[in-house]
């Protein structure tokens, strides 16, 4: 007998066989491809198979409708923070987290289309993969610190990679990524038009072997130079180095605003905006989990993420989460009431207690795997 559960994750995650190739799409268009609890579950089961089976050479990963992934499904986790139920939080997100660990580690090739919307869980389940191709239709972003979050799903492994301090700049402010500028920065790894998309994956279907370069000359063929666009941060990496290059949140907020009364801007103002508009407990954790991230392997990072979030779904320390949520898709009136409400307000103490362990709770054991890049290996924290 066929549960309403299985029904559930069969219809959100649909999957196509096409001879070694194997497409999957994120299925709830409605809610732009939020990641369930299901879908977590069957991509896990799906990549796992997929790894044994010798006779899958290449997976490809993409949306329905205008997202490839808005992040994980924010309602549910909501309640059990409400409710007190943090646990059933906890296993989501040790779920989710092994399922990044498992892409950022498999020896199938993934090549994710994100050809829309793409932020939190969707960033998870997609740069850690081989290959991601951005379109003129991608937005990406990690905007966990107007939520009241951290970026998680390892985002501090590959945050703390790009060009110079442009990582932290988009952790910690959520601004919006457009598909050159993912192509510049490295998050993604070709720029396709959508128009050809339908014929990259028919080409990408051909592909008989595991070895990614295969995949990777019909890749290259496909994509396109992109020029940045004029106004974007990333021309300005020379300001993001020097401000966001600072140790403390506080640091980077002053070095903003003494380049501003330097020269006048719109992007340094809106950036000291966005900044002075996010958790200043989100902002401070997140600024320590990235520069943690630069010295650690992708595992490491996500059992720090898994320590963290423990500590945002008990609400034990801050409870910036319900508020953030409310204010971004509940009410929707994008003006949370943050608690403290002051950077000074935070401690160094407070944030060292979001990196420690929950009394009685394990950390997250992430399996063994045959496959393991030397940057991925998890060691004890
Ligand atoms: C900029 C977005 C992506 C698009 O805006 P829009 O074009 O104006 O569209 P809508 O906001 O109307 O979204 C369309 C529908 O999709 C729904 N949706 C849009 N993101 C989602 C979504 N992550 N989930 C669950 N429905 C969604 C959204 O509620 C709405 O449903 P409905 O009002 O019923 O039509 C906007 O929806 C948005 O900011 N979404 C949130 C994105 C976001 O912050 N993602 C980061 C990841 S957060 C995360 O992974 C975990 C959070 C978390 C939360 C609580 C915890 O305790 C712990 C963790």
């Amino acid at each position: 007998m066929t549960t309403s559960t299985e029904m559930a994750s069969h219809s959100q995650i649909l999957v196509e066989e096409k001879s070694s190739v194997r497409t999957l799409t994120l299925n709830r268009p409605k809610q732009l491809n939020a990641l369930s609890s299901n879908m977590i579950s069957r991509l896990l089961r799906l990549f796992r198979a997929y790894e044994e089976d010798p006779s899958v050479t290449l997976v490809i990963l993409k949306g329905q409708g205008r997202a490839f992934c808005a992040g994980g499904d924010i309602p549910p986790l909501l309640s059990y923070v409400i409710q007190g139920k943090w646990r059933l939080g906890a296993a989501f997100f040790a779920d989710q987290y092994t399922l990044n660990y498992v892409l950022a580690t498999c020896s199938k090739a993934q090549v994710s289309i994100l050809n829309g919307i793409v932020m939190g869980a969707g960033a998870g389940v997609s740069i850690h993969g081989r290959f991601r191709i951005a379109t003129e239709n991608t937005v990406f972003a990690m905007p966990e610190t107007a939520l009241g979050l951290f970026p998680d799903v390892g985002a501090s492994y590959f945050l703390s990679r790009l060009p110079g301090f442009f990582g932290e700049y988009v952790g910690l402010t959520g601004a919006r990524l457009d598909g050159a500028e993912m192509l510049a920065c490295g998050l993604a790894t070709h720029f396709v038009p959508s128009t050809r998309l339908t014929a990259l994956e028919a080409e990408l279907c051909t592909v008989a072997s595991s070895d990614p370069s295969f995949a990777s000359t019909i890749l290259d063929a496909y994509t396109e130079h992109q020029h940045v666009k004029q106004n974007s941060a990333y021309h300005r990496l020379d300001v993001i180095d020097r401000c966001f290059s600072r140790r403390t949140v506080e640091d980077i907020i002053s070095a903003l605003e003494r380049e501003f009364t330097q020269r006048p801007d719109d992007w340094i103002s809106s950036t000291t905006q966005a900044l002075k508009k996010a958790s200043p407990s989100s902002l401070k954790i997140s600024l320590r989990s990235i520069r943690e991230g630069r010295l650690q392997g992708v595992g490491n990072c996500l059992i720090r993420d898994y320590r963290m979030v423990c500590h945002v779904m008990k609400g034990d320390l801050s409870k910036d989460i319900v508020e953030g949520c409310r204010a971004i898709l509940v009410d929707k009136d994008k003006n949370p009431k943050w608690e403290p409400r002051r950077l000074e307000d935070i401690k160094d103490r407070m944030v060292d207690k979001f990196f420690e362990r929950l009394e009685g709770l394990e950390d997250l054991k992430l399996p063994p795997r045959n496959n393991l890049r030397a940057s991925s290996i998890a060691a004890k924290l």
